[in-house]
Order: structure tokens, then C-alpha cells, then sequence
């Protein structure tokens, strides 16, 4: 038996939720860029019943999402302990979705119960490491405007709110990457929604995955504040054959679609929050590696300079891309259950060839 390096190329699965055939993203038949100005709740919609809601189904929809936006007080109080910790955001969040798996409340939740919960979770990390208080969802806003307000303090505008709906269904599903694939072996052993969901922030955590939002904009500080030449940072980077994060693509070898439109969004950000120092920055290093490397920005590169310029710190950039991609990964956590298949594939062997244990006797 031979195996393909990293399961390049190999299909794992079938999928009803999205599709990056032909290098372009489809969410249930309707390429990304038709659905990138929707809310995000229609998107939800979307992706966990593979089409789009009737506009009365919607409203439904959304008001049940935005108010399970809260958590039990039990969860709070021990959130304040846990989100304090000197550990990363990201390790914080993976106990925390380990904890909200084992309230007394549980055994009933449901989708959008955990999506609403995980959103508010990770809003509520952000603010009590920050020394702030917690904010209480707004009936009258959406999911993402919610969101964002519990994030920051502050409700978005009405163009604001359209950019953030946009990064938030941009990052929702993206077929079998590692973390959706990892949540979907979990589920295929018949565990619990929380389970799977926490196996899955794990594998979102890595820097060769969402973890690479935070890396890009490290990268980005570090050439601004110490005023090095982007491109002489870049070429010494590359001669010293270090990968540049948020560059490349397992899958999109032409660009990655999400890219093209994120980084419109990135550029009016910056302009609008005075942070065009940094989006000419990512302008010099893309023209250098598309020119030297053939390698194009991928979701997370200009996502980076996004989440800066709403005001978060970078430790926290991965944790706003777990809180999109619960959607996903529980739309897939749902499809695998009803898939009734155990994911066990088989490895190739590489090992000493078969030797026998020398006992005593033979001695
Ligand atoms: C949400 C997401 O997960 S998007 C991806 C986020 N991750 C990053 O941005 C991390 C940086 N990028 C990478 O590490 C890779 O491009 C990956 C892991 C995303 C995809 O990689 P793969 O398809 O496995 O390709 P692989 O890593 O084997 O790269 C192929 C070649 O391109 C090079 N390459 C790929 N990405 C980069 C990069 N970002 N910087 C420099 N060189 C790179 C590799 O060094 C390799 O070169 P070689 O053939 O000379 O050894
Ligand atoms: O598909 C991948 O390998 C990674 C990715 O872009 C994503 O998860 O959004």
C-alpha cells in the first residue's frame, strides 16, 4: 500500500456542505462571492440545510441564534478564572469548549445553541483578559453585529457590519480542511458535539492553519516597528527557506477567492483606521512572493491586518476564525453523524520487518 504525503489529493469523503472544485469556494451550490454580502445567520442557514432560507424562515432563524447568545452563570464564573491564565487564547479556548460540554444543560444543546454559546464564550475570553466587562447581546442586532459588539463594546456601523458579516461567512465552511476533517473523525465515532468541536480548535490552533492570522500579523509589527525594507525582510526570510505565513495553499495554487475579496476589505480598514502602513507592507511582500515564490496570499493573510484594525490583539485573531468556522465544522459534525461511517483509513507501514522477541531461554 502506498499513501499520498499529507492526504494530498485524496478524496476522504462526500460532502453536500461546500466545494472548492475548479479553485473556487461553493457553499451548497452558490459560489462564495454571491453570498459574501448576506448575513451570516442566512449562511448558517445555509450550510447546516444545504439551502437558503425563505425570508420568514430567516427571521425565525436569526432571533433563535442571537438569543441563545448567553451563558450559564456557572460558565461565567468559571470562564473568569480560566480566561485569565498566561496560556494562549487559543488553549483557553480549547478548555472552554471542552467546559461548555459539561454544564448541567448539555443533553439539550443543539446547534444553535452551541454555535450562539462559543460565540459568546469567546467574546467573554477576550474581555476578561482584557480587564473588561462583559457585554450582553442586543436583540435588535444580528449574530455577527452581536458579535462583534460583545468583542469590542462598540455596535457596529451599517458599513461596518456589512465588512464583518462578509470576514465571518468568508471563514464559515471550506470543505475537508484539517480542523473540519478532524471534527469529522471525532464525529464519525458517534461522540458528542462539544467533543468534536474541541478536537477541532485544536487542529485550527497550528500555524499551517488559522494559526497563521496571528503569525502574518507578527510579521507585519516586526518589519513596521523596526523599519526593515519589506522586501529585504522578505528575500532573507526566503534564502533562509522559512515559510512566510499566510502565503500558500494546499488546495488553491491560483489564489485563494476568499483572499481577493478580504483584501479590499483590509485596504478600506486601514485607510479608515489609519493603518495604511501595514496594508503597503502586505502589497510589497505579495508582489515578492507571487514574483519569486509563485505563491499567493491565502484567507488569513489579509485577515490579519482586519482584526487589527478592529481594535483586537493578534493573540486573539485565531480564536475570531474558530468562532466562524463553528458553523462549518458543525455543519459537517452533523452531516458525518447522518453519514453512519466510522472514518478508520489504513497506513503504510515503514517499520523494521518482522523480528522475533529473544527470551530467556534462547539467550
Ligand atoms: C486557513 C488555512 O489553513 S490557510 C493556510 C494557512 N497557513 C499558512 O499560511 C502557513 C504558510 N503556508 C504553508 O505552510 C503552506 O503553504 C500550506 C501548509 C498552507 C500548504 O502547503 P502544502 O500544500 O502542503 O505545500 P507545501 O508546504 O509542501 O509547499 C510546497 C512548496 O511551496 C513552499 N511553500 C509553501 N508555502 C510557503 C510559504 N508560505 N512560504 C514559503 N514557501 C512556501 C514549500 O516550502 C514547498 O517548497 P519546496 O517544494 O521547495 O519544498
Ligand atoms: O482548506 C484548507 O486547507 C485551509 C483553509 O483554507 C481553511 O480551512 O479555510
Amino acid at each position: 500500500m502506498s499513501c499520498a504525503k499529507g492526504l494530498a489529493g485524496v478524496v476522504a469523503g462526500q460532502t453536500k456542505i461546500s466545494s472548492t472544485d475548479n479553485q473556487r469556494l461553493v457553499y451548497a451550490g452558490y459560489p462564495i462571492e454571491e453570498l459574501a454580502q448576506k448575513k451570516f445567520e442566512e449562511v448558517v442557514f445555509l450550510l447546516w440545510n444545504t439551502r437558503l432560507p425563505e425570508p420568514a424562515e430567516l427571521i425565525t432563524f436569526s432571533h433563535d441564534l442571537v438569543n441563545k447568545m448567553v451563558l450559564p452563570a456557572e460558565t461565567i464564573r468559571l470562564l473568569s478564572y480560566i480566561a485569565r491564565e498566561p496560556q494562549h487564547p487559543m488553549s483557553i479556548l480549547r478548555t472552554t469548549t471542552s467546559l461548555l460540554g459539561t454544564t448541567n444543560d448539555v443533553e439539550h444543546d443543539e446547534p444553535p445553541k452551541i454555535l450562539a454559546k462559543i460565540l459568546t464564550a469567546i467574546a467573554a475570553i477576550v474581555r476578561i483578559r482584557d480587564d473588561k466587562p462583559l457585554i450582553d447581546f442586543d436583540p435588535a442586532l444580528g449574530m455577527a453585529d452581536n458579535f462583534l459588539y460583545m468583542l469590542t463594546g462598540k455596535k457596529p456601523t451599517a458599513e461596518l457590519s456589512v465588512m464583518f458579516n462578509t470576514v465571518m461567512i468568508l471563514h464559515a465552511d471550506h470543505e475537508f480542511n484539517a480542523s473540519t476533517f478532524t471534527a469529522r473523525v471525532v464525529a464519525s465515532t458517534f461522540s458528542d458535539y462539544y467533543s468534536c468541536l474541541t478536537a477541532a480548535v485544536c487542529a485550527l490552533k497550528g500555524p499551517l492553519h488559522g494559526g497563521a492570522n496571528e503569525r502574518v500579523f507578527e510579521m507585519l509589527s516586526d518589519i513596521v516597528e523596526n523599519k526593515t525594507a519589506p522586501l529585504v525582510f522578505i528575500s532573507e526570510q526566503i534564502q533562509a527557506k522559512r515559510k512566510i505565513m499566510g502565503f500558500g495553499h494546499r488546495v488553491y495554487k491560483h489564489g485563494d477567492p476568499r483572499a481577493f475579496i478580504l483584501k479590499d476589505i483590509a485596504e478600506a480598514l486601514a485607510e479608515k483606521t489609519n493603518n495604511q502602513v501595514y496594508f503597503k507592507v502586505q502589497q510589497q511582500l505579495a508582489a515578492y512572493m507571487l514574483k519569486h515564490k509563485q505563491l499567493h496570499p491565502n484567507v488569513d493573510y489579509y485577515t490579519a491586518l482586519i482584526y487589527h484594525c478592529l481594535g483586537l490583539k493578534k493573540e486573539t485573531f485565531t480564536m475570531i476564525f474558530a468562532a466562524c468556522r463553528t458553523a462549518g465544522w458543525l455543519a459537517h459534525v452533523m452531516e458525518q453523524r447522518e453519514q453512519k461511517c466510522l472514518i478508520r483509513p489504513n497506513s503504510e507501514y515503514v517499520g523494521p520487518k518482522i523480528q522475533h522477541c529473544v527470551t530467556q531461554q534462547s539467550r
